[in-house]
C-alpha cells in the first residue's frame, strides 16, 4: 500500500521517550559508580522537570567525596541529593498533584517520602539492583500505603543515539 501522506512510522512511544531522557539526565551525573536520572512528566505527557544525583548547589564535584566505603563522612552518601528529590526540587511551576515520574533506579524511602508528598501518582522505573535493601522495602510500603503506582519500564530493542 502507498504510505503517501501517512504518518511515519517507528516513532518513540510515550514512555521511551520519557524514559530516554530520564536516561540522558542520567549521564550529567558525575557519580562512578552509579548515575541516575529522573523526568517528571504531567498528566497530559509535558514535561516538567528533570535530575540527576549529585551534591547540592556550593558543594564542589571535585573536593565532596564519591567514595562508597570507610567513614561515613568520606563517602558520598550524606551529601549526594537523589535525582528525584532534584527534579522535584528543580520543579518552578507550582504543584506536581497526580504527575508521573521517570527514574532509571527505583527510589530509595527518602524520595518515596518526597514524591507522596509532591502528589506524584506514578513511577515508572528501569533499575530495581537494590530492591532487598531495607531503604527500597521501605519505600515500596509507603507507596503502596499511599496509593502510589509503580511499574518497571518495559526495555524495547531501540538503540538511541545521538551525535552532539
Ligand atoms: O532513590 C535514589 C537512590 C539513589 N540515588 C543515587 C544516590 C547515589 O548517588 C547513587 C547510589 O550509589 P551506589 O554507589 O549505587 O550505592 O544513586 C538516587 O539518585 N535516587
Ligand atoms: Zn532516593
Amino acid at each position: 500500500m502507498d504510505k503517501k501522506g501517512q504518518k511515519r512510522q517507528g516513532y518513540l512511544s510515550w514512555d521511551e521517550y520519557f524514559m530516554g531522557v530520564a536516561m540522558l539526565s542520567g549521564m550529567r551525573s558525575k557519580d562512578p559508580h552509579s548515575q541516575v536520572g529522573a523526568c517528571i512528566v504531567s498528566e497530559d505527557n509535558k514535561i516538567l522537570s528533570m535530575g540527576y544525583n549529585g551534591f547540592p548547589k556550593g558543594c564542589s564535584d571535585d573536593e565532596f567525596p564519591w567514595g562508597r566505603e570507610g567513614d561515613p563522612l568520606d563517602t558520598k552518601y550524606l551529601y549526594v541529593t537523589h535525582s528525584e528529590l532534584n527534579a522535584i526540587l528543580n520543579y518552578r511551576g507550582g504543584s506536581l498533584e497526580g504527575a508521573k515520574l521517570y527514574v532509571s533506579l527505583f527510589p530509595c524511602n527518602e524520595c518515596a517520602k518526597a514524591i507522596i508528598q509532591a502528589g506524584i501518582k506514578t513511577i515508572v522505573y528501569d533499575c530495581d539492583k537494590y530492591a532487598d535493601t531495607p531503604s527500597v522495602i521501605a519505600s515500596k510500603k509507603m507507596l503502596d500505603a499511599a496509593g502510589v503506582r509503580y511499574y518497571k519500564y518495559n526495555r524495547t530493542d531501540r538503540e538511541i543515539t545521538i551525535k552532539v
